[in-house]
């Protein structure tokens, strides 16, 4: 079995698989190097061979990372590195190197499901969409606040806007406009993120007409389900992309 990450700015996600055949034996989400570390070891009879990793952290945390995983797992971790074309994809990025890791793979893995062209919406920290044509030639993306950064940017430079966790999820139950600050700034930055994933949309037909994949990803990726109807919900997309950038055996 091997681990495989995602560490992306505020989470890791995990998951645990068998090489033979990528069956996913477990998963999670944490928040924390430590954290990662105690889920994985308290899993019963789990014996890794290998781990990969994506990271967009800085190199001295990701290294941290996998000196972490090597004294508590004894496996050397991979870890996934930019490339200028990989898999019929052809990075689009002035500078390959400068394109984040996360989208990367994301994009890698769209192109390979999709075989031929997409757009990736990728909902996380960052909101993120990016385009592969049906040659496979990456044409670059958008990077955007997502719902984490627009609620806490919010929260931080006004006085007036409070309030805890379980009522913004209440709030969420309707897109109604808001009759109370929770209703108000959480329903209005979902319409943020659909607004966004709508004009990628608009973009692609403008560049492919309706001969695209759509595809949604990251932890926000519910929140827009319903306004990309065509999308298909792929949340493992990086994963995907992973193991076209590090295979294992
Ligand atoms: N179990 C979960 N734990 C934490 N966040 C979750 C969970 N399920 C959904 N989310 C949502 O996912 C969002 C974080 O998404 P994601 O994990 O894709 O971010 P990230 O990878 O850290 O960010 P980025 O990809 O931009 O670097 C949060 O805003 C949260 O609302
Ligand atoms: C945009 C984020 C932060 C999203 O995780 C990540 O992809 C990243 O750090 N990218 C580097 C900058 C870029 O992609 O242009
Ligand atoms: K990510």
């Amino acid at each position: 079995m091997i681990l495989e990450l995602d560490c992306g700015n505020s989470f890791i996600k995990w998951r645990v698989i068998h090489v033979a055949d990528a069956a996913i034996e477990s998963g999670g989400i944490v928040d924390s190097d430590q954290a990662l570390v105690a889920e994985v070891a308290a899993l019963p009879s789990v014996r890794l061979t290998g781990c990969r990793i994506v990271s967009v952290r800085s190199e001295e945390e990701t290294d941290a990372l996998c000196a972490l995983i090597a004294q508590a797992f004894a496996v050397q971790a991979r870890v996934a590195h930019p490339a200028q074309e990989l898999a019929g994809v052809r990075n689009g990025y002035d500078d390959y190197q400068r394109l984040g890791m996360d989208r990367w793979l994301a994009a890698l893995g769209a192109f390979h499901l999709a075989k031929g062209a997409c757009l990736v919406i990728d909902l996380g920290t960052a909101a993120k969409a990016d385009f592969v044509a049906a040659d496979g030639e990456h044409l670059g993306g958008y990077i955007c606040p997502g719902m984490p950064l627009m609620r806490s940017q919010l929260r931080t430079h006004t006085r007036r806007i409070r309030y805890d966790d379980a009522s913004a999820e209440r709030a969420l139950a309707s897109l109604a406009p808001g009759r109370s600050t929770v209703e108000a700034v959480e329903r209005g930055c979902v319409l943020m993120l659909q607004g966004f994933a709508r004009t990628q949309l608009e973009q692609a037909r403008a560049l492919w007409g309706d001969d695209f994949a759509v595809f949604l990803t990251g932890g926000d990726a519910p929140l827009v389900k319903e306004a990309v109807p065509q999308a298909r919900v792929v949340p493992d997309l990086v994963f995907v992309g992973l193991a076209m950038a590090c295979p294992l055996d």
